[in-house]
């Protein structure tokens, strides 16, 4: 393989000389450019690995040139230099694209760390995505964001309802990054007691308090190298927000009781239920952290919104749930899926999880139906109504899901437009559904409450 070659783009002469001398020995070679127009015609003329730049240029500027790079050779990584205490034009460089900071005066050890990162981006082949069950398009998008994402040191906060996924992301962008081969390191923020988070945090050295005995590693140095996925991120108490804000903008940090600080190199990912933007106002969350640890944001879609996702994931948890099992093929009969396409699950894929390990116990033939799921609004229906069928439940579920009512004409409107799909679809549900724009257990529902029987029962 020849060697790789890395633009670096500053008018300090002595920084191209740093940048050559750090990376020869590393087997790069070093193009130096002192200025914007000189970087440009390099990327015209030369193919690179990888660039770096100072924020400031006689005749631009970084976030310029970061700009080009993402737009025009976009596998290049590219890195800001960026003046000591400067940290909202390292968090612009990386809302723009720009995959990681170094900071003037730059530490030769951190230099040689992000452009190994870098390089092992572009040997970074895929990884498979098949953690994150859904073809939906928000899941598809999200597939999209993650691998763009995963390329980018830039932390990520990551915000959802409960057991939405949110950890599922966060190990994705790990595993796809080029950090893969170091620690992924969880951490419940809201399970650490107070006193005890600063140690754990940053560890201890020995005989720093009452019952330290040995020398401790903290999260950070476990993570050293990989990503720390801080959950639940609200939870911490504004002392600790404080100490993490440090750690986060300096790239250093010190174990309890001892007297050097050590350099920190971890991607920070982070994530909550809450409404972060929230508690800043109400002053429980620092704005500045919150600022530094929000660079991107992703969001990931409550469950009650992408219920075309429902059947794979039900088939991939039966699946888990039966791994070991001998040969019990465990399957969910339609009306059970349509039904639990109509739910609106607040606790999101946890919570399929859970009902789906409740059926299994409760179901008989290892088969799952309606009742075996003892959804919350089924359990009520059914006490005031023991002698109701599968399909009176499914007709009440419908209803209760349209409990305003629908205009007759409105009602008729929608027959007509069910019809014509199915017409179109030669009975296809699962196309009409999409046809429509409702979920196939939406389109069920419509088919059962009408009383309209498709010429065809073929689902796909
Ligand atoms: N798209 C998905 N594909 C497969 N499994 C998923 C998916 N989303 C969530 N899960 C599963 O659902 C459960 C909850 O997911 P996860 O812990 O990532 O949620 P969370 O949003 O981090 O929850 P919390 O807010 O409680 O921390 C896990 O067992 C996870 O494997």
């Amino acid at each position: 393989m020849s060697r790789p070659k890395c633009l670096v783009v500053d008018d300090e002469p002595i920084i191209l000389e740093l940048s050559a001398q750090t990376l020869s020995p590393m087997n790069i070679d070093c193009v130096g450019v002192g200025t914007y127009t000189d970087a440009c015609e390099q990327l015209k003329t030369q193919t690179f690995d990888l660039c770096l730049t100072d924020m400031h240029l006689p005749d631009g500027n970084g976030i310029d040139l970061v700009n080009l790079i993402q737009r025009e050779y976009s596998n290049i990584p590219v890195a800001v230099i960026t003046a000591f205490g400067s940290v909202e034009s390292a968090v612009q460089a990386l809302k723009a694209g720009a995959f990681d900071f170094v900071t003037k005066p730059v530490d030769i050890k951190e230099l040689r760390n992000l452009v190994a990162t870098a390089l092992k981006l572009a040997e970074k082949h895929e990884e498979s995505f098949s953690s994150l069950v859904g073809e939906s398009t928000a899941i598809q998008a999200l597939r999209v964001k993650i691998a763009k994402l995963a390329r980018s040191q830039a932390p990520v906060y990551i915000r959802g309802e409960s057991g939405v996924g949110k950890e599922v992301v966060a190990r994705l962008l790990h595993a796809q990054g080029a950090r893969a081969s170091k620690p992924f390191v969880p951490v419940n923020c809201g399970a650490i007691p107070t006193e005890l988070m600063e140690s754990e945090f940053f560890g201890h050295k020995k005989g720093s308090f009452t019952g330290a005995t040995a020398d401790k590693q903290g999260l950070f140095q476990i993570a050293q190298g990989g990503t720390l996925f801080l959950d639940e991120v609200a939870d911490l108490p504004l002392h600790m927000q404080v100490k993490l804000l440090r750690v986060i903008q300096e790239k250093q940090m010190r174990p309890v009781g001892a007297t050097k600080e050590i350099p920190v190199d971890v991607r920070i990912l982070s994530a909550t239920h809450r409404d972060l933007a929230d508690l800043v106002k109400q002053g429980k969350f620092r704005q500045d952290l919150f600022y530094r640890i929000n660079v991107i944001e992703l969001h990931v879609p409550p469950l009650r919104e992408r219920t075309q996702d429902i059947p794979l994931l039900v088939e991939r948890i039966l699946q888990k749930l039966t791994e070991g099992n001998g040969n019990a093929k465990l399957r969910l009969s339609a009306n059970a899926m349509a039904f639990l396409q109509s739910y609106h699950f607040p606790g999101n894929v946890r919570e399929l999880e859970n009902i789906l390990e409740r059926a299994m116990t409760l179901c008989d033939d290892n088969v799952i139906q309606i009742d075996d799921l003892q959804l919350p609004k089924l359990e009520e229906a059914s006490n005031n109504h023991d002698e109701y069928t599968e399909d009176d439940l499914l007709s009440i579920a419908t209803l209760e899901e349209n409990s305003a009512g629908l205009d007759p004409l409105l009602e008729d409107l929608e027959r007509d437009k069910i019809m014509k799909a199915l017409e179109k679809t030669k009975g296809n549900k699962t196309r009409a559904a999409r046809l429509l724009g409702i979920s196939f257990g939406a389109l069920r529902y419509r088919l059962t409450k009408f009383k309209l029987h498709s010429n065809s029962e073929q689902n796909e």
